[in-house]
């Protein structure tokens, strides 16, 4: 039976423990470390998993998953590197830093598999793109994937793709709620009350999400069957092509993209 221990157990490690617990995963599998002993006592009472020392942890568990702020990684690191046994695998979750970030305090030989999820995992919705470094093989690539597949979708891709990945998919979900904020104002603007505003661009997020995955087609196709000529869609859309809004969103994504260098960079 495989023990996976999650270092800084934050919004995102509680995120995979919660996950995992839902999909069947029993408590006695899953350990966790935090720095506040606050924090330590809520995930105990919240998913009767054990919180322990990141000693502890690392002694105990298979699979190191490295959870906590890619600023925080290197202390971490300096401090388990030292300790780590043989055959252990290290799974990064940490934006930016790249595999030979973890190599240069880790023993030789240690497999370091990098991860980039998003939140939607609270809701078995993630997508989760998995990348081996240095000495991980196509195992230990499953044994990430048994962790995140519980948690939504899984993708294998080359590490060099992370920090688009993590621009796109790991920032995507801050982009549609961005989206949903933006048009329930819209929405007030135009006379509605907040909740109804709220409400109806909820249910057309979703019906959209739905129809884009259910339906496999182009998203052009979609928006073009919503497009009426000489009705109001074009009006709306014509705005947004105005005020730059497919430009601004690429500019958007390539400066999540740089952040990510930026971080590996000063790591
Ligand atoms: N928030 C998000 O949507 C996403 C975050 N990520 C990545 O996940 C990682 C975690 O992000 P969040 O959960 O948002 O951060 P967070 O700040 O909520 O969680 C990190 C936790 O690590 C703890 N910690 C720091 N150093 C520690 C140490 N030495 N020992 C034990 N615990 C320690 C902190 O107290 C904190 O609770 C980051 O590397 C981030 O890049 C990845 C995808 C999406
Ligand atoms: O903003 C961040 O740095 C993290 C990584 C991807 C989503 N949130």
């Amino acid at each position: 039976m495989r023990i996976v221990a999650v270092f800084g157990a934050g919004k995102l490690g509680e995120v995979l423990l919660s996950g995992l617990l839902r999909a069947g995963w029993s408590p006695d599998r899953l350990v966790a470390t935090a720095r506040r002993p606050e924090r330590a006592r809520e995930l105990t009472e919240r998913y009767g998993i054990r919180v322990v020392t990141n000693e502890t942890a690392l002694r105990e568990a298979d699979v190191i998953t490295i959870a906590v702020k890619p600023q925080d990684a290197g202390v971490l690191l300096e401090d388990l590197g030292p300790k780590m046994p043989a055959n252990k695998l290290v799974v990064s979750m940490c934006a930016g830093l790249p595999t030979s970030f973890f190599a240069k305090y880790l023993p030789e030989g240690t497999p370091v598999v990098r991860v980039m999820t998003n939140t939607p995992a609270l809701v078995d919705e993630a997508m989760t793109a998995i990348s081996a470094g240095s000495f991980a093989t196509a195992e230990h690539l499953q044994v990430a994937e048994e962790m995140f597949r519980p948690l939504g979708r899984t993708i294998r891709l080359p590490e060099t793709q992370q920090d688009a990945v993590t621009a796109l998919s790991g920032s995507g979900p801050a982009y549609f709620y961005f989206l949903v904020e933006a048009m329930t104002d819209a929405g007030i603007l135009l006379g509605l009350p907040r909740q109804v505003a709220h409400d109806l661009i909820v249910q057309t997020a979703i019906g959209s999400a739905v129809m884009l995955r259910e339906s496999g087609e182009h998203p052009v196709k979609l928006r073009e069957a919503v497009t009426s000529p000489a009705g109001t869609t074009i009006n709306a859309i014509r705005e947004l092509e105005n005020h730059g809004v497919r430009a601004a969103l690429l500019s958007a994504l390539e400066a999540a993209r740089d952040r990510a260098r930026e971080i590996a960079a000063q790591s």
